[in-house]
Formats: C-alpha cells, structure tokens, sequence
C-alpha cells in the first residue's frame, strides 16, 4: 500500500473533485460520512455521548459533516468548535451552516481553557481538530485540551491524523499532540503511524475509502510504501517439479566467535528455511561440533583460529553469503574481514559485528559490492550514520546513507523499514515477542536464503522481512510474547510460507452456499466409508 505525502494527498483530492466532477465539498461529505458509517456500525444508535471537536479547516468540517449525521440519527452528540485562529475554510463554513439546520444545539465555541468541558471516561471524544494542514506550534491552550482530552480516559477517535501532529516532520519537543484510541485515516495511512516516536498517538489505525482517484492512486510514485502479504505474494518464485537443490543456490554464512556460535546457527537454520538448496558455516574451530549437531543439513567450514575468524578464507563461490552474526570485533577479525572484502564478488547480507566493524572502519564501505543488505538495529545504525535528532532525520541520513554506498539498509525494529536509496519500504507483520536475542541473527539467514534462489536482494529483503515477522506472528498463538524464540521463528518460516497462500477468514466464510454442502457431502461420504 502507498503511503502518499501531504501534498500528495491534496493533489489526489484535487485531481478527484476534477475527474468526477465533485466539489470538494461533496469529498468532505464522503470523508464524514464515511466516518459517520464507521461509528454507526459499531454503536448501534447506543446514547454514549459524544463529544466532536472540530477544528476551523478541513479536518474540522469532517467533523462537522459526521457531527451533523450522528445528530440526524438520533445520537448523543455535543459539538465544539476549538478557535484556533481566524482562517476558516470554505467547507468548514459550508458544514457549519448544515449543522445549524439539524439541530437547536449549535456548536459550543472553545477559546481559552475554562471552556474545557467536563468529559466522562465513558464518554467518545472525536478529535477533528488538526488534520495534515498543520503547519505551525499548536497554542498552548489547544495542547492543554490535548492533554485533557487524555486525562479523561474516554476513547478518543481521531479523524485522518491525531491532531497536532505533522505528517513530515516532528512535533516541538514540549509540545502535546492528541493520544488516539483509534485513528481513521483517509486513503493512505500516515508515515508518522510507523515511526517510534509518533506511533504511540495512533495505536490502532484504520484506512477509510474516500473513493480518490484510483487512476492517480495506482500510478502515483510513493517514496514509502507499506508491506503486508498483498505486496509480497508476487515476489512469491514457484518450485518446478524437476527442480533440483543445485536450483536454489549455496549460501555460506559466515560469523560465531567462542560463546557466540548460536547465532550462526540460527541464522543457517533460517537459511535453510528460507529455502536455500545447500547451506554451509564458516567458523571459528571451535564451533565446528556446536554447527554440525545443532544444524545437520549444513556443511561446516573452519577457519584456522580457535576462537574466533583470523584468515576467512576459503575455496567455492557461494551464492549469497550472510556475515556478522556472532562474529566479534577482534583486530585479527578486522583484518580478515577487509581481505575477504576485497576479493568477494557474492552478494553480502551484513549484520551485527560487521557492521560494527564497518562502522569502525568506514573506508571498508567502498568494498561492498553494490546492492549489499545491511540490517542494523538502531544502535548498530547510529554508529553506521551517526546521531539523528527524530526519525524522519533518521530516515534522510539513512536514505543519504544508502545512495551513497549503493547499499539497502534494513533498520531493524517494530516496524522494521527497509530504506533502499529514497525509497522506503514499512514492514506490517511482526510483534513484540521478536525482541528476543537471535532474531537478527534468523533474519540474515532468511535474506541469504531468498538470495540464493534467485530473489533480487531488495526483494528477498522486503519478502524475508515480512516472512520473518510474520513467523513471529503465528508462532505467537502457542508461545505468546514472552516465551517466543528466535529458533521458533527458524523453525516457523515454513508457516509463514503456507500462510502467503491462505485467503483471508472473512473470503472463507463467504464461501457459496453450493461448495460448502459439497464439502459437507464429501465428509459425509468419507465418513460412511
Ligand atoms: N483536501 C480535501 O479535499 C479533503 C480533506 N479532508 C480533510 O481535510 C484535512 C486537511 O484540511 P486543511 O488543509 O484545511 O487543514 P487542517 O488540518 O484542517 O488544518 C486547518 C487549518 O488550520 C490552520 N493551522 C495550521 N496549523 C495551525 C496551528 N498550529 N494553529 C492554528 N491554526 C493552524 C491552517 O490554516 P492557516 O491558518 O495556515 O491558513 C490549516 O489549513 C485532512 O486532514 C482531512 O481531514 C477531507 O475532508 C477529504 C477531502
Ligand atoms: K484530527
């Protein structure tokens, strides 16, 4: 799914009201009612009052456009108008007129904090107060009504966006933005949805049809795009009946150092289950038994040191080779690292001590051949691009980042983003119970593996990211969050495969009547048998 910016948005909404000859006050009624639906679905006409506060642009005429058809149906509705300044636009005037025709209630005007209205915890609040034309610090009187609207503990529903926050940029420190139980956006979600620092104002989120312009919304180039199994499904490479494992590639991974040989076994095992055709390690001496009881299907190289990699040298072309994980820091390791470097020509999967190596010796980044996948977690990232201020600065370094050294970087995290030059790229599946230590280690495994059979290296990331997290996702039914392992997510990718295939539960049950009495009747029949 795209995630389109601001202006991107208002051009869709332009574009729209051009090419179905709509006024934008038509689209306003669209987006309100589609939100007056939304609730009405769900509430059944139940009398919970419902406090809609509307702001003076846009986002306050959604509000006013929903306020108006809750009233006409008879539910429990109090509407504010939230003065924020002078400007009020043409739609909202429009709405604020409708609404004066339904109902004796007019809209309550707020302009300073004792206006504030006591709230009951059972109560809704709708916040249409602020949508993406914020453009400047929200008064402080208007964050305290934030900050109430919070310390009352009702549901708060935001419309499009929790109000003052931006959709490109952070908000000033300091200042309150709203906290939604729940936000319904308008066509596309919202970058700021995914990011650490924002996500928390906008827990659960739901996309409404607006009915933009499918033509501009299908060829529109997004710089973010969202990923869930829609987009991945057709990355999907079929097996052949003929096929051989001489057909899906050799992957090598390299990395263990002593006490750390369980991340390389984990992430082989991910290879495996990835489904590359041959695995092989190359390690320290000492993890040679460790790799081969713990991972049969693989082949063990040793380099000559005991405890950790000093030469890494060794004599077949692999596939896609994963290196890092486990590896350690050690000078001889360093040196080791820079030779092999200079004479690999196999695409790399980077991770965890390499990359902290990089990052020690960031002349080493010119070696890496193009399209090389790194996969920091934050910290890992930090010492690649340096500090950042927020996570759209982060997003710009690791995007600068990324055309410059012609790599893909995989910033690792609840919603893992992989950043590919300007694209970027949010992964959706995935929970809480992945952090846990090894699952990085998985991860590298799973990218290698997809490389080997021929996935181009951003597809086999944005394919091997969601594989993973969505692993996570159904071995949580049985461990929950805090017993998941990194080897249940190895040994769950083959689910996650299945699951790729599976229709959605609701298409399930709207099976036509015919095919589910033949089923019933085939039952009966093997039954009888
Ligand atoms: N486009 C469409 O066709 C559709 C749009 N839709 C809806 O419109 C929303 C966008 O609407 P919007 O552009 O009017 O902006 P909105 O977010 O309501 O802000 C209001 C105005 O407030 C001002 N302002 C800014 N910052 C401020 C501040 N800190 N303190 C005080 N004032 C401040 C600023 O005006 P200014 O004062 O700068 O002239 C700004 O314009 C969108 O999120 C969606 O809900 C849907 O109806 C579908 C069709
Ligand atoms: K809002």
């Amino acid at each position: 799914m795209k995630i389109l910016s601001k202006e991107q948005i208002y051009e869709g909404d332009r574009l729209t009201a051009e090419r179905q000859n709509v006024s934008s006050t038509d689209l306003m009624e669209r987006a309100g009612t589609a939100i007056f639906n939304w609730m009405h679905m769900r509430m059944q006409g139940a009398q919970v009052p419902i406090h809609v506060f509307c702001g003076i642009g846009n986002n306050g005429g959604d509000g006013l456009v929903l306020a108006r058809h809750l009233i006409t149906h008879g539910y429990n509705v109090i509407t504010y108008i939230v003065n924020c300044g002078n400007g009020r636009s043409k739609d909202f005037l429009v709405n604020y007129d409708r609404i004066k025709n339904v109902t004796k209630d007019w809209p309550k005007l707020l302009t300073c904090k004792e206006d504030f209205p006591e709230i009951h915890v059972d109560d809704i609040i709708v916040d249409a107060v602020f949508g993406i034309g914020l453009n400047r610090a929200v008064d402080p009187w208007i964050q305290e009504l934030f900050v109430h609207f919070k310390s009352t503990g009702a549901f708060t529903l935001s419309i499009d966006i929790p109000s003052g926050l931006y959709t490109d940029k952070p908000i000033e420190p300091e200042s309150s933005a709203v906290m939604a139980n729940y936000t319904l956006s308008f066509q596309a979600p919202k970058l700021i949805f995914f990011l650490p620092e924002t996500a928390e104002h906008s827990t659960q989120w739901e996309v409404l049809d607006i009915g933009i312009d499918r033509d501009y919304l299908m060829s529109t180039e997004t710089e973010v795009e969202l990923i869930s199994k829609h987009e991945v499904l057709p990355f999907y490479k079929r097996r052949d009946k003929f096929s051989h494992k001489g057909d899906f590639g050799h992957g090598l991974i390299i990395g263990g150092s002593k006490g750390k040989m369980g991340a390389v076994v984990l992430a082989t095992k991910g290879m495996l289950s990835a489904g590359a055709g041959l695995a092989t390690a190359y390690i320290p001496e000492c993890g040679y038994t460790v790799l081969q009881t713990a991972v049969p299907e693989a082949m063990a190289l040793t380099d000559d040191g005991d405890d950790y990699i000093e030469d890494l040298e060794f004599e077949f072309e692999p596939t896609a080779i994963g290196i890092g994980v486990g590896l350690g820091t050690d000078p001889k390791t360093i040196t080791a690292f820079e030779h092999f470097l200079k004479l690999n020509k196999a695409p790399l999967v980077i991770d965890a001590d390499a990359l902290n190596i990089l990052s020690l010796s960031k002349k080493l980044l010119k070696l890496l051949p193009e399209g090389s996948i790194l996969t920091p977690h934050p910290k890992e990232l930090e010492r690649l691009i340096g500090q950042w201020d927020n996570d759209f600065e982060k997003l710009d370094k690791t995007s600068e980042f990324s055309s410059k050294h012609k790599v893909s970087v995989v910033i690792k995290g609840a919603n893992t983003i992989t950043v590919h030059g300007n694209k970027k790229y949010v992964n959706t599946s995935g929970n809480p119970g992945m952090a846990t230590g090894g699952a990085g280690d998985v991860l590298t495994g799973v990218i290698t593996g997809l490389i080997c059979q021929g996935y181009p290296p951003i597809e086999a990331t944005l394919f091997g990211v969601y594989l993973h997290g969505r692993s996570a996702d159904l071995a949580l039914e049985d461990y929950g969050y805090q017993s998941l392992l990194a080897s249940h997510i190895a040994d769950g990718l083959g689910e996650a495969f299945i699951d790729l295939f599976k229709q959605p539960e609701q298409e399930q049950q709207q099976e036509p009547e015919p095919e589910k009495e033949a089923q019933q009747r085939r039952k009966a029949k093997r039954a009888r048998r």
